[in-house]
């Protein structure tokens, strides 16, 4: 075809409108990656013609969601997603929200609500995401709020559970995902009980029905016997490939109470997550409770007192969509100019200035757990470390950060962290988003201690005392009473592993408070221990010895009496204060005997013998010895003379004796890191 004859084909209207169409089609595919503000802003709004033709959402979400009338109160859902690690919650996450339009039908969007690269990888949620999506059932449009809530990876209720249950609280009704093959797990109990006592309604899905072994009878079952929940109300679900899925949000419209909020209440908000964002400051979300908010209206935070000036409303489709105005029984976000995460705490109540109301129940800051040195690898990135923690505790106000320093390490930070977990995935996104390299001492737990000296008592303005470094430990002279925090377990595991689960739980002081079989092979115990015991590695060690089929969760029981004692660590008589430990007394001898043997194995053979001991006060309770180099003095000495050769020994014997007594032990850094990480076994 010639050029003119091409040129002037193309510009019939039928054709224009398919090259339009072609290019357009184009475009999308490459913008698939965008997030769909980005999409929104940039490309759709140019397409007036051919949006209705494409299978994109963004058409309807102007139509729909802006028209706020369109949702009152009685068709609004807010639910959320609680599981046991892996059973398939962001997978049936993305799939409610490919149904419902809020995203398209690619494999690149996956674990949509996963934002943050730690989540990606750990396949975990730490972060709580949300999304609106608009449901159609039976003629009418509902408008179901799906609030994420971070997981519980490896066991630590206390980690993530303060996000989860604040989460939770902004919903009416949650879907316990259980998967078909595996039935019931411990973070599956652990998860019902906080929806059960938000007074939620529950629809149990049993979800990888897909799978060979699945078993949805015996985990029906199993349901029933454990939750109480009759077997008719589960639903069975691939969540992987989209079957029955549709039933679930049909569950959610029918089961799930709408929310209890008025639009002529005064309004109320519960800020249930926020995050900070470099360029705009705090984004809250928020469970509008009551009332209604608008763009420009002077809200105030009932934890701080603080009044702002609301810059931006949005509903999240899980990306943010600015709206003027936000109503009762809506879930959205809010920018209003705090600076600080602190300033938008999770569990918080927010109101207009001119109208206050009374705070929601349940608000108390986030409490740390477990505490750790974090060190530079290096003294000289040390001000980029700080600048490091101090933007990645911008957006996680549950880190508490002190100032620290050691001898061996140089100078640091002592972080407390909601949990293990919580401290392995700061220390995480530190390397990853930050490019830090940080040494990260063994976790301690915050014992508490209550004195008995009137002196120590004036000083500390109060009786009991919470101790976060075990440098800080004050003498049994001084105190009544030493308290240690406890925590209640929960075990699932196939019953042929009961006898050694058992036998591991006594080893670390549990006491066991109840025992069930959930159906004729699975068993689930409950133990009370103490969690310093446990904080470590009893996970790794429960899962070893049962092939990795226990599961386990635990949640805080409180603080109780303990017969706690100071460990310390000489190298050659001389105390080292990282290595001080707070230990059971009844523990004291294994744990020094264990970290004795660790540090024979870390520290290297120096010119001269070194001893390391474990002391309590000055009572050695356990002892290895590094060997010394021996220099053979006697190579050159053939034969000859025996007092020849004595006096040779004796003189180098006289050298390493001057030796040890000047010289200090050479330990090496990453010796004091291998010792410090790993508690005893
Ligand atoms: N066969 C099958 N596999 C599934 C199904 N649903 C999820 N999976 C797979 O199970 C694994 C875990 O799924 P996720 O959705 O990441 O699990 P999760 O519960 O969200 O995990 P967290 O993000 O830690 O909460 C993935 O490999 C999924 O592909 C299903 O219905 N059938």
């Amino acid at each position: 075809m010639s050029f003119s004859l091409a040129k002037r084909w193309c510009e019939t209207p039928l054709m224009r409108r398919v090259l339009q169409f072609k290019i357009c089609r184009r475009k999308i595919q490459s913008y698939n990656n965008m997030t769909y503000s980005v999409l929104r802003h940039r490309w759709i709004k140019r397409l007036p013609v051919f949006s209705g033709g494409f299978k994109t959402v963004s058409t309807q979400i102007d139509k729909d969601t802006l028209d706020l009338s369109k949702f009152p109160v009685d068709r609004i859902r807010n639910f959320s997603i609680i599981a046991h690690i892996d059973h398939g919650k962001s997978t049936l996450a993305d799939r409610l929200l490919e149904i419902t339009g809020a995203i398209a039908k690619t494999a690149k969007n996956k674990q949509v609500l996963d934002k943050l690269q730690v989540e990606r990888e750990r396949g975990i949620t730490v972060k709580a995401q949300t999304a609106s999506l608009i449901y159609s059932h039976e003629g009418q449009q509902y408008l179901l709020n799906l609030i994420d809530t971070p997981v519980r990876d490896q066991p630590g209720h206390v980690d993530f559970s303060y996000e989860v249950s604040r989460s939770i609280s902004a919903c009416q009704g949650v879907l316990l995902i259980v998967d078909a093959n595996q039935g019931i797990q411990a973070q599956t109990v652990a998860n019902f009980y906080l929806a059960f006592e938000a007074q939620l309604a529950i629809i149990p899905v049993i979800n990888k029905i897909d799978l060979k072994n699945a078993d949805p009878d015996r985990v029906e079952a199993q349901i029933e016997k454990v939750f109480d929940i009759p077997r008719e109300e589960c639903i069975r679900i691939s969540a992987k490939l989209g079957t029955n899925v549709e039933a679930v949000l049909q569950a959610v419209v029918n089961r799930v109470p709408r929310p209890v909020a008025s639009i002529d209440d005064p309004f109320k908000a519960l800020v249930f997550d926020s995050n900070f964002d470099h360029y705009r400051g705090v984004v809250a979300n928020i469970a509008v409770l009551g009332g209604r908010v608008r763009k420009g209206d002077r809200i105030v935070s009932a934890h701080l007192g603080k009044s702002y000036e609301v810059n931006e409303l949005g509903l999240l489709r899980p990306d943010e969509h600015p709206t003027q105005k936000l109503f009762a029984g809506q879930v959205g976000y809010m920018i209003a100019g705090m600076k600080d995460v602190k300033e938008a705490q999770i569990g918080d109540t927010l109101y207009l200035q001119d109208h206050p109301v009374e705070a929601l129940p349940g608000f108390k800051p986030a409490k740390a757990m477990v505490f750790a040195g974090m060190y530079p690898m290096d003294q000289s990135d040390y001000a980029g470390l700080r600048s490091a923690i101090e933007r990645l505790t911008l957006n996680d106000s549950s880190v508490t950060v002190q100032r620290d320093s050691s001898m061996a390490l140089g100078a640091g930070w002592r972080l407390g962290f909601l949990g293990l977990l919580h401290m392995e995935v700061f220390n995480q996104r530190l390397e990853q988003e930050y490019n830090a390299s940080v040494i990260v001492t063994a976790p301690t737990v915050p014992y508490k201690a209550v004195l008995s000296s009137a002196k120590l008592i004036k000083e500390h303005g109060r009786e009991e005392i919470t101790i976060v470094n075990p440098a800080q430990f004050p003498d049994r002279s001084v105190v009544s009473e030493y308290l240690e925090p406890m925590v209640l377990g929960t075990i699932l595991a196939p019953d042929s592993y009961t006898s050694k689960i058992m036998s591991l739980c006594l080893t670390r002081r549990g006491i066991q408070k109840n025992m069930v079989y959930i159906d004729e092979q699975r068993v689930m115990m409950k133990y009370l221990f103490p969690l310093n015991e446990i904080v470590v590695d009893f996970y790794d060690l429960l899962k070893s010895l049962s092939s990795g089929y226990a599961s386990f969760d635990y949640e805080n029981a409180g603080y109780q009496a303990a017969d706690l004692i100071k460990m310390n660590i000489l190298l050659n008589g001389q105390p080292v204060e990282e290595l001080i430990t707070i230990v059971h007394r009844g523990r004291a001898y294994s744990a020094g005997k264990a970290m004795c043997e660790r540090l024979k194995d870390s520290i290297p053979r120096q010119m001269f013998e070194v001893a390391v001991q474990a002391a309590i006060g000055s009572k050695v309770i356990a002892r290895e010895t590094i060997k010394a180099f021996r220099k053979n003095v006697l190579a050159k000495c053939y034969g000859g003379d025996i007092t020849r050769k004595m006096k040779l020994l004796k003189k180098q014997a006289e050298g390493k004796k001057k030796m040890r007594r000047i010289g200090n032990v050479e330990v090496p850094k990453d010796a004091f890191i291998n010792v410090l990480k790993r508690k005893d076994k």
